[in-house]
């Protein structure tokens, strides 16, 4: 049966912003691994970047409201989503790739994903469909109907990514989604991202900083659980043009700013 959809559910929405925090706390265990952050971000493909232990985990957690926020406030797609709001509105527009994902082994490809399609409360009629077009984008048409336990790393990754982008999230979070891809799946996955960005707010962690260069059109870069910089990815490399640490304008930039914002902390 498909499930009847309300007015309000379907009316477009009118929001400035795909995601906005202010003064954003959030704990992971005791610690305030996000402390006072403050960002916007609108539509395209938004790399996150930042040292080990920076906080992009616990961001993308909160962001994907898997963690509630312990301060400051947090909107997404317009919904507030801190206190008692509720969140399957939300929920059903968002796609989020953890770091470690679980599944059932036995499950195929295409019941996994099939299965997150369920949770994201998507209409049964759709998701048959929807399945197969997500597995198609990420290359695993020909092991859909493996099971999951049989995949190599770079394949569960794709998997991974297959569910999280099953519903065309608005905010998609991405959670280190190119580690165990090979090259030629790398640039693949580029290419995804690019498309998917260009009428929805994505943001992907990554520790590789090429891979910001090649796909993202802005950069966010956090450190000690706060914003740092934001800016396009063409201003990154041009901050790194003059010398410096790193191999490329891009890394020699992302240094730079890293360096400068320590000096301002410890100052
Ligand atoms: N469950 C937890 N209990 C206690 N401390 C935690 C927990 N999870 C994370 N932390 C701490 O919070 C801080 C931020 O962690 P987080 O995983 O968000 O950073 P990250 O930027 O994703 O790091 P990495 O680049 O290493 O993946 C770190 O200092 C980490 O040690």
């Amino acid at each position: 049966m498909i499930r009847a959809v309300s007015a309000a559910e379907t009316a477009p929405t009118t929001y400035p912003w795909a995601v906005r925090a202010e003064g954003l706390v959030v704990r992971a265990g005791r610690r305030l691994a996000v402390n006072g952050l403050n960002l916007t971000l609108g539509d395209g493909v938004h790399g996150l970047l930042g040292p080990n232990g920076a906080g992009k985990t616990t961001l993308m957690r909160a962001l994907a409201t898997v963690l509630k926020p312990a301060g400051g406030q947090l909107s997404l797609l317009g919904d507030d989503v801190t206190g008692r709001a509720d969140l399957r509105r939300v929920r059903r527009a968002l796609g989020y790739l953890p770091q470690h994902f679980g599944f059932y082994p036995r499950f195929t490809v295409r019941e996994f994903v099939e299965y997150m399609a369920w949770l994201k409360e998507m209409p049964k009629a759709v998701i048959p469909g929807a399945v197969q077009r997500a597995v198609e984008r990420v290359g695993l048409a020909d092991r859909a109907d493996s099971r999951m336990k049989t995949l190599s790393g770079g394949m569960l990754r794709r998997a991974g990514i297959a569910q999280a982008i099953v519903n065309d999230p608005q905010v998609l979070l991405l959670d280190e989604p190119t580690v165990g891809l090979d090259p030629e799946q790398r640039l693949d996955f580029r290419e995804l991202l690019r498309e998917i960005g260009l009428d929805s707010c994505v943001l992907v962690s990554t520790h590789l900083v090429e891979d910001v260069a090649a796909a993202c059109t802005d950069v966010v870069l956090i450190d000690q659980g706060r914003l740092v910089w934001q800016g396009s990815a063409a201003e990154l490399a041009e901050r790194g043009r003059d010398g410096g640490v790193g191999d490329s304008a891009t890394e020699r930039g992302y240094a730079a700013l890293l360096r400068a914002y320590r000096g301002q902390v410890s100052a």
